[in-house]
């Protein structure tokens, strides 16, 4: 194909980080362009593989979003929690679940997704963890390649870790990279709060960890996150910003792709829609590539005739194959428990507003340039502390008194009027702690499956419908409701506290009765869905893409985000995917050189 660059498009205009808005006429003049590559979906996996793709310099490559560009409220670390709900956030709420959320509106999760530039990295909590070992050792039952050793390669390859000087001899950096293009950080201050949590694990057995990303998993430490110099580093900033000027990358904003257009069981386009309603389609000779992420990339399938019974609304002409798309859906939920504390601290006078903002703007440090306190996190096993694979990953987040974006937050998670209340009023006086207790392998599987009322995404999420889930909770509940009687926490006048919940008010406090009471009315989630496009071997009926990521019984299509994965990984789920985009990446490369 001749390639003709056109300057309007190329990737210069990302400025920063922004895309650019096609008008109609701009359409029509690309839609009669064929390019090499389609990236669907700029978020966490697209923003990396597009990066690697436009490494070729003979391949043209397209990279669409349905979102636009990255806001200050996404740069700005301790705020990513204010993007909820905002332009930013695709909004997803679950079907109303049976033995969970039961304290929420309607009994549905809230389900915040980033629509930007960056997609949820450029939302998320910016933690910097990638599981276990034995995680990526039974993926390896699809292929050798996606064992331990082979992937860490490809966690290496993308990151820049940057360690303060005293941590370096603690790190060991067989496990690190540090030419990649993400920064990653480990912020060497333990703030008094963070130091009380680590001290009080370690009383109830914990090891100390350095490296959560290193030889071991199980135990307390801080994470590293993806912030450098106070500011977010989404995909879109680590992988975008800097090859900007590479003129075989089109990156187009507010662009929504509907479906995937075939031709004799070739995927040859997509077809799109933009936000004034037009529609186009763009043609792709080598590959389409989809990264819209565990909700989106399985609904753009099924509306494009892929899923089971061919699925209701498609075009009759459409090829209907009946791959188990939207199936095997996971998701990392928790329980909390709350500790308070009485306390003067004031974190919302206005003179401390000002302060915080006017050294964020000034210097890019203090308490907006990074998650402190929330940093640290421990994973056990509640059945064999000797065990190398966690069971629980707890987070520990901190709310100052009168923190008011947390009172927001429950507003937007949609908790009962009942609840916020009572947490504003407690929060008043005191410093509380909230203890997020995080299944980390569910038994319970949820499906996305196409509304066709709206062509949107169903989420039938399913949590804790198979009841060893609740039981793994409950054991990690009364792990966490121990650290009340660590010295530690007497020291700090840490409390237990539980806050009332109508259906749980006469249950005996002690009983498992009480504990699975809280865990289904006030569940969260940690926002980690993965798994609705499985990988797996050829004759593996459950899986949509092969171990190379390519959708089964089409050619020219891979899917490369958070969907593929085939079981979630024992830890947060940004890094994985990242990894999971240098690999298919590299799939991508050597299947088109050779050709
Ligand atoms: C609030 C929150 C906090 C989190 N915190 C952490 C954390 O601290 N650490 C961690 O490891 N993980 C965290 N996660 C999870 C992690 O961020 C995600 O698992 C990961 O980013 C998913 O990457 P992805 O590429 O699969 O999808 P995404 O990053 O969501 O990318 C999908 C992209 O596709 C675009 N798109 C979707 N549909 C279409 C369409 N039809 N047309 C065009 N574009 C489309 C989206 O707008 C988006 O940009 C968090 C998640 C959330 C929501």
């Amino acid at each position: 194909m001749s390639w003709s660059c056109d300057p309007h498009f190329v990737s210069t205009v990302i400025q920063e980080y922004a895309g650019a808005e096609p008008t109609p006429s701009d359409i029509m003049k690309m839609a009669n362009t064929t390019y090499d590559f389609i990236i669907v979906g700029a978020g966490t996996a697209g923003a990396v593989v597009a990066n690697r793709l436009s490494e070729e310099s003979n391949w043209s490559i397209l990279l669409l979003e349905a979102g636009g560009n990255p806001t200050l409220g996404t740069e700005i670390p301790s705020l990513y929690m204010n993007n909820y709900g905002t332009d930013v956030d695709w909004n997803f709420r679950t079907d109303s679940q049976e033995n969970a959320c039961l304290n929420y509106k309607d009994q549905k999760c809230y389900w915040p997704r980033g629509k930007v530039l960056g997609g949820t990295s450029s939302i998320n909590g910016m933690f910097y963890v990638r599981g276990n070992k034995q995680d990526y050792d039974d993926w390896s039952s699809i292929s050798p390649d996606w064992g331990y050793d082979s992937v860490l390669e490809y966690f290496k390859k993308s990151e820049k870790l940057e360690l303060k000087d005293r941590y370096k001899n603690d790190i060991d950096m067989k496990y690190h990279g540090t030419d990649g293009y993400l920064n990653v950080e480990y912020d060497s201050n333990i703030h008094p709060i963070e130091q009380i949590l680590i001290n009080a694990n370690t009383e109830l057995g914990s090891n100390i960890l350095d490296d959560i990303n290193g030889d071991a998993q199980i135990g307390v430490g801080k994470a590293f996150t993806i912030v450098k110099n106070g500011q977010r580093q989404s995909t879109s900033s680590a992988f975008l910003k800097p090859i900007k000027d590479r003129h075989n990358l089109h990156v187009l904003t507010n662009v929504y792709v509907d479906k995937i257009v075939f031709e004799n069981f070739t995927a040859k386009g997509v077809k799109v829609i933009l936000k004034n309603k037009l529609s186009a389609t763009f043609t792709a000779d080598k590959e389409i590539i989809l990264s819209a992420g565990t909700i989106n990339s399985p609904v753009i399938l099924l509306k494009s005739g892929l899923g089971p019974n061919g699925n209701n609304n498609i075009d009759k002409e459409q090829i209907k194959f009946g791959l188990p798309i939207g199936e095997n859906l996971q998701d990392h939920i928790y329980a909390p428990i709350f500790y308070k504390v009485r306390s003067v601290e004031e974190s919302n006078s206005l003179e401390n507003i000002f302060k915080v903002y006017y050294q964020y703007i000034t210097e890019q440090k203090g308490p907006l340039s990074s998650l402190s306190p929330h940093m640290v996190i421990s994973f056990i096993n509640t059945t064999y502390s000797k065990s190398v694979t966690p069971d629980i990953q707890n987070h520990f987040i901190v709310a100052y008194p009168n923190q008011s974006n947390f009172v927001d937050i429950f507003g937007k998670h949609h908790l009962s009027r009942q609840f916020y209340n009572s947490f504003v009023e407690l929060n008043k006086e005191n410093l509380i702690i909230m203890v997020f207790v995080a299944l980390l392998r569910p038994k319970s599987k949820g499906v996305i499956e196409l509304n066709t009322s709206n062509n949107m995404a169903r989420i039938k999420a399913n949590y804790l419908i198979n009841s060893d889930d609740l039981d793994t909770l409950i054991r990690g509940m009364k792990h966490a409701i121990k650290l009340e009687k660590t010295d530690a926490f007497k020291k700090a006048g840490l409390k237990l506290h539980w806050f009332e919940i109508d259906a749980c008010t006469n249950l005996d406090k002690k009983s498992d009765d009480f504990l699975k009471c809280i865990a289904m009315h006030l569940t969260g989630t940690l926002y980690h869905a993965v798994g609705t496009n499985k990988m797996g071997l050829k004759d593996d009926s459950s899986s949509v893409v092969d171990e190379r990521l390519k959708v089964k019984f089409v050619r020219n299509l891979r899917v490369i985000d958070a969907s593929i994965m085939p079981d979630i990984v024992r830890g947060n789920t940004m890094a994985p995917v990242i990894m999971i985009a240098e690999k298919g990446s590299d799939y991508i490369k050597n299947d088109w050189r050779k050709k």
